[in-house]
């Protein structure tokens, strides 16, 4: 379909979902409508099938989990075309209604700022009229977590914390490629896993240039875990997501913008009353790393070395086509997870994981000097804030082998002294702010801090 048709598009729609229990193919439909016609979707979601068939009471609670995963995934395709109505399939309660218009609002937001959309952030969904039955309680608070693995640090700190503290978790992915294979190798632990596949039409969209930007895929994830650990009798969603991940890059038309909006800790809240009140899980979904700053992770990480061969932060290496083999070496997120590791390891250590020494290349200079606030606002990325940057050069500045390599030199002469007295009252090693830990998954934390 021609861009100019797609601009005219005026309604976002869902058209019907289902789920082939043979299978675990779960099909969900999506249309664009307007003037000139219809454009429609079809997104596939395949779920891992558990040893005994589901009973009816697990496939009426599954149900409900794809209701709102429906609606939720329809951002990729909503995003083309950025419609001024958004058409909901079914009545919803309160708080799965709050969920899908944040995910379409907050969650767009750093799409809707680059391509310069505001209307997207004042979206709100047409929720037809009706009730929603209430859901039958479903208690998973006692059963053996699901543990959500994305190849990098985080969530292997996650995933060692569960299981010493005794939680016996079982890592899950949604497409795992070859670095979320070998990490979860070298855990030992026997995985889960779900595939996506994103109708390919959207990707001859993109060639022909329809709108395109970042989407909440953590948002997305999290609810194909929920579905996988509903259908296998699993407990609850453990995720890793820091505390930074819920600090805005930039506020534009009085909106908040935040590349890792569905990582955050309002996305988590909105998550978990969504699925209490729609799904009736008593304990759906957490993140365990919330009260952590992305710098005390990386510490943590530093204290096991049984990754060091597979564990890949860069986004680089996720990427749908031509992903990089492992760190691509020269993103923000290669830049920052360096910075943040290199106080906690040796230097032959950390260069031996990322490939190559990132603070002896001055090329990456620019780079590092947007991550410390010298230039510009903190980037689109998944990377922590200013402040954990410069505490993290702080601490190398102090260590002889780091002290005088070139990209640490200029660093440090750049950053104004203003930075350096906040740093040195900084809280980034303390635990604080909001989480949703359970308190038996506390003692998991606690021993780890
Ligand atoms: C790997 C990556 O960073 N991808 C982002 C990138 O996409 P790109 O075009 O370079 O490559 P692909 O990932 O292969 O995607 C191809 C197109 O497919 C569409 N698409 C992909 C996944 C999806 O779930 N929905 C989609 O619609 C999209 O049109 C792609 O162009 O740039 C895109 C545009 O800005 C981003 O949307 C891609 O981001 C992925 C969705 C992704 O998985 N990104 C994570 C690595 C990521 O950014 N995680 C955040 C968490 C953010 C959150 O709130 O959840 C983080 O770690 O901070
Ligand atoms: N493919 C995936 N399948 C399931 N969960 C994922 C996937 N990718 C990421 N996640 C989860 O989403 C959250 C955010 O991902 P993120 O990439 O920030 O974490 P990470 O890979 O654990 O660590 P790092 O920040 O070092 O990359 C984490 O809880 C992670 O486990």
């Amino acid at each position: 379909m021609p861009n100019e048709q797609l601009r005219r598009m005026d309604a976002f729609t869902f058209p019907s979902y289902s789920i082939d229990f043979a299978t675990g193919e779960v099909l969900f439909d999506y249309a664009l409508t307007g003037p000139d016609g219809e454009q429609r979707f079809t997104e596939v979601v395949t779920l891992p099938l558990p040893a005994e068939p589901a009973s009816d009471e697990t496939a009426a609670t599954l149900a409900r989990v794809l209701e709102l995963l429906h609606v939720v995934a329809g951002v990729s395709y909503y995003k083309t075309a950025a419609p001024p109505r958004l058409v909901l399939p079914a009545p919803l309660g309160a708080a799965a209604a709050d969920l899908v218009t944040a995910v379409y609002t907050k969650g767009l937001a750093e799409y809707a700022y680059r391509n310069q959309l505001p209307h997207v952030l004042e979206l709100r969904p047409e929720v037809p009229a009706g009730e929603v039955a209430p859901p039958r309680v479903y208690d998973d608070s006692d059963r053996r977590p699901l543990s959500a693995v994305g190849g990098g640090k985080d969530s292997i700190v996650t995933l060692e914390a569960l299981r010493r503290a005794g939680f016996d978790p079982v890592p899950f992915s949604v497409n795992p490629n070859h670095v979320i294979v070998s990490v979860n190798e070298a855990s030992d632990l026997v995985p889960l896993a779900a595939r996506r596949r994103i109708d390919p039409v959207l990707f001859d969209l993109n060639a022909a240039g329809a709108l395109n930007g970042h989407i909440p895929v953590t948002a997305i994830n999290s609810l194909i875990a929920v579905a996988t650990a509903v259908l296998h009798g699993l407990g609850p969603v453990v995720m890793s997501n820091e505390r930074s991940a819920s600090d805005p890059n930039l506020v534009w038309h009085g909106h908040e913008i935040n590349h890792q909006w569905s990582k955050g800790v309002e996305a988590e809240g909105l998550l978990r009353v969504a699925l209490a009140e729609h799904v009736g899980l008593t304990e759906p979904y957490f993140s365990l790393l919330r009260s952590l700053s992305e710098l005390h992770i990386a510490r943590l990480f530093a204290e096991t070395e049984r990754y060091d061969a597979v564990v890949t932060s860069c986004n680089a290496a996720f990427k749908l086509r031509d992903p990089s083999e492992r760190w691509c070496r020269d993103c923000p997120k290669c830049r920052f997870v360096f910075l943040a590791m290199a106080p906690f390891m040796s230097r032959e250590r950390i260069t031996a994981i990322f490939g190559g020494d990132l603070l002896a290349d001055e090329s990456q200079i620019p780079g590092y000097r947007e991550l410390l606030g010298v230039d510009g606002h903190k980037p689109f990325e998944c990377v922590g804030e200013v402040e954990e940057s410069v505490v993290a050069l702080s601490l190398l500045a102090e260590q002889e082998q780091w002290r005088d390599a070139p990209v640490v030199r200029a660093l440090v002469d750049a950053v104004p002294p203003t930075a350096w007295s906040t740093a040195a009252t900084s809280d980034v090693f303390t635990p604080g702010g909001p989480t949703y830990v359970p308190a038996p998954y506390a003692k998991a934390l606690t021993a780890l801090t």
